[in-house]
């Protein structure tokens, strides 16, 4: 079949005008927050329902065309590139919220509900969706799903795979599974809603999530906290974990800060320059509690892995201390970054660290390097930024050179190369450094029995 002739059959499926082939829309939508792939899709197709999507994937299947889902598009790994000329499958216009079950507090949502819709319906009903993170106003459910998305709360309320009930999935044959029904005991056999989740949409496609909500946190208090060095961190959230019940701790370096302060519309935390800065939050909900972390402040500053600190006293301070760690990544993203995403267990951090630290100081001497992440769950993010006058092809090149290095240390402490942003097309190439070939096989045999074809997402997660 020609290129026109697959175009106008693929139409037909479609509400009418939901299928763009126009220039501009191939590459906005070909394309996440990875800036190294030139965008090709063969067109970007928006359902409207279920049925529809299957149509397309049915469809997919008879002409051998593989398919790209697309969410937000603020994925870093590159999982919603379509660069082969794919179908990109967008869920822009699935994005209502469909029911909420006050007894169960549950709420069904379409897969493009983005996830600041979600946590703003929670508020509405005096309930919370604790999965949080910058980008949050532009990110979707479906890709939250796909990607097992982690942020910034998951030291209290883990990852977006805590917070599933339950999942209407259509596979790469086309069928429709109900996965859980929405269950919190369910013991009747494998959990096929678990395989779905961080599967990067290969294999099939989210249509429907029932989403839980929780009861939501009263006087969110945030600190600030400079350290002496990177090995003064993790006391510092021993001493506090020892006491009250976090719901964030976060670090970043005094490159980043400076880059994010360089801005000018976020206020210094305080004027003591500090290597390394803490940002812990928990929830003032007595004057006990908050005597309490002062306690553990004041201890932290005589034990000296404390410099200096702040703490929040009004909404709009909590605000500007959490925008020191939320604009980090959008402010670097200026200089290109090659990014890490790694983790380890939370007790091997400051060894894991201190070798990570050696192997790139030592190869990247002209290199800016910016550590920040959320170091509570032992999770890093490590971003070297490109020099000005440096072809981006180069830069990566040699970044890459050193990856060796970095996932040799990440395989010898039993981390991971990717802790919550997936694997997509940046990491497949390095997936055995983390899991096994025995676990890979596994997979790969998983992925064959929900998408026989392969048109789900090829080349992600696992070259093909
Ligand atoms: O840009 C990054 O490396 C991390 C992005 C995001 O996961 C964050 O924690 O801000
Ligand atoms: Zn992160």
């Amino acid at each position: 079949m020609t290129h026109q002739a697959l175009i106008e059959e693929l139409k037909t499926l479609v509400d009418s005008g939901k299928l763009l082939t126009d220039t501009d829309s191939l590459a906005s939508h070909g394309i996440d927050w990875t800036k190294h792939f030139t965008p090709a899709p063969m067109a970007i197709a928006f359902p409207r329902s279920v049925e529809q999507v299957q149509a397309i994937v049915r469809w997919a299947n008879e002409c051998n065309v593989a398919l790209v889902p697309s969410g937000g598009r603020t994925g870093l790994s590159a999982a919603a590139v379509a660069a082969n000329g794919e179908v990109v499958v967008s869920f822009d216009y699935m994005n209502r919220i469909l029911e909420f079950n006050e007894m169960d507090r549950t709420v069904v949502c379409e897969p493009g509900v983005v996830t600041e819709q979600l946590q703003q319906f929670a508020q509405e009903q005096g309930l919370y969706y604790p999965v949080d993170f910058a980008s949050a106003g532009s990110s979707q459910i479906g890709g939250n799903i796909g990607t097992n998305a982690g942020g910034i709360k998951v030291i209290r309320y883990g990852m977006t795979r805590d917070w599933v009930a339950g999942l209407k999935v259509v596979t790469g044959k086309g069928e429709l599974l109900e996965l859980n029904k929405d269950l919190i005991k369910n013991a009747t056999g494998y959990d096929l809603r678990q395989l779905f989740i961080g599967a990067e949409g290969t294999l099939g496609f989210v249509v429907e999530a029932t989403m839980r909500l929780t009861r939501a946190p009263k006087n969110l208090t945030a600190m600030v906290l400079g350290a002496p060095d990177f090995d003064s961190i993790m006391p510092v959230l021993h001493a506090f974990q020892k006491e009250l019940d976090l719901t964030a701790f976060e670090f970043f370096s005094d490159k980043a800060m400076a880059k994010v302060l360089a801005r000018g519309d976020v206020p210094a935390p305080f004027d003591t320059e500090c290597p390394f800065y803490a940002l812990l939050e928990f929830e003032a909900a007595s004057e006990e509690v908050m005597d309490q972390a002062l306690a553990v402040f004041e201890r932290c500053m005589e034990e000296g892995w404390v410099l200096d600190g702040v703490m929040s006293q009004s909404e709009q301070q909590l605000e500007n201390l959490w925008k020191l760690r939320e604009y980090i990544s959008e402010t670097i993203a200026h200089w290109t970054p090659y990014k890490n995403d790694v983790s380890v267990t939370v007790g091997k951090v400051p060894a894991f660290l201190r070798d990570i630290d050696e192997i790139v100081t030592k190869n990247y001497p002209d290199f800016e390097v910016v550590w920040f992440g959320h170091i509570g769950d032992g999770n890093l993010h490590l971003n070297i930024l490109k020099p000005e006058t440096m072809d981006k092809d180069e830069f990566f090149a040699k970044c890459a050179t050193v990856n060796q290095w970095v996932f040799e240390t990440v395989q010898k402490y039993n981390g991971s190369i990717s802790a919550e942003h997936g694997v997509g097309m940046t990491k497949r190439d390095y997936l055995y450094y983390s899991r096994s070939a025995e676990e890979i096989a596994v997979m790969k045999a998983v992925k064959a029995v929900f998408d026989p074809n392969g048109i789900m997402n090829p080349g992600k997660i696992f070259a093909v």
